[in-house]
């Protein structure tokens, strides 16, 4: 199995500090993820800054009516992202729309990963019971995740524990970004499906996404170099 590797979630609206977790974390981690609270802070010219040479996933999961995701994934062309997030739930036709615009904006050689986020890692079973779905959050990852890939999308966002269905539905094609990382001992927090760097890897998560168990720790490039060697061990 390919090894499992490791993006840093810069979840920041501080340039200054955008730039010193890049670079300080340069070597130690595989890409970076610069998402909406960066980008609404700080404009797309500030990501191109902090990219810089870089392997960019660019998270701004859009979500609208296909016409108008697959222009905005148009004008997002310029920054060269390796990566980039839509909701599965727009549904078909976005998710078409979307793979249409990349194809035709990006040069073949470069273009970026469409990655559909099935179901936020921060909701379990009662809160997509609140929004209309009666379904475990693994079935819902999983008919989002068929849906998404026979539309268009390369891989996936999930959580760790929806590999192994998803594999099982999908075969080892999509890529499998999984955020909801907890290094074991971490205090609970916003998110819900959550599984350890080790887990993820033995699971077969191709990408990992960390946020503040790096970004947050006292010292950021010891902590992502302990989840290196936990993928690494696993
Ligand atoms: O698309 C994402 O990256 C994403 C999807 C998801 O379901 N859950 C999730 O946590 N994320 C992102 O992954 C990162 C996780 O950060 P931490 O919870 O701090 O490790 C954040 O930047 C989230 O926006």
């Amino acid at each position: 199995m390919a090894a499992t590797r490791l993006i840093v979630a810069l979840d920041t609206q501080d340039m200054t500090q955008a730039r010193q977790w890049a670079t300080q974390l340069d070597g130690h981690v595989d890409a970076i993820k610069l998402g909406m609270e960066f980008t609404y802070a700080q404009g797309l010219d500030a990501i191109r800054q902090i990219a810089d040479g870089r392997t960019l996933f660019l998270d701004l999961k859009l979500h609208d009516i296909p016409n108008t995701v697959a222009k905005g994934l148009t004008s997002l062309a310029p920054l060269q992202p390796a990566m980039l997030t839509i909701h599965a739930s727009g549904g078909r036709e976005m998710i078409r729309a979307a793979r249409e615009a990349v194809d035709a904006a990006y040069p073949a050689d470069r273009r970026p990963l469409i990655l559909a986020v099935t179901v936020l890692t921060s909701m379990d079973a009662a809160a997509l019971h609140d929004i209309g779905i009666d379904r475990t959050p693994q079935e819902q990852v999983v008919r989002l995740g068929q849906l998404a890939i026979e539309a268009g999308a390369d891989g996936l966002v999930c959580s760790a524990q929806e590999i192994a269905p998803l594999r099982n539905a999908l075969g080892r094609r999509p890529v499998l970004v999984v955020p909801g990382i907890r290094p074991a001992g971490s205090a609970s927090d916003d998110q819900k499906r959550i599984m350890t760097p080790a887990q993820a890897a033995r699971a077969g998560a191709d990408w990992i996404v960390v946020g503040r168990p790096i970004t947050r720790s006292p010292d950021p490039t010891a902590a992502a170099s302990a989840i290196q060697a936990e993928l690494a061990d696993a």
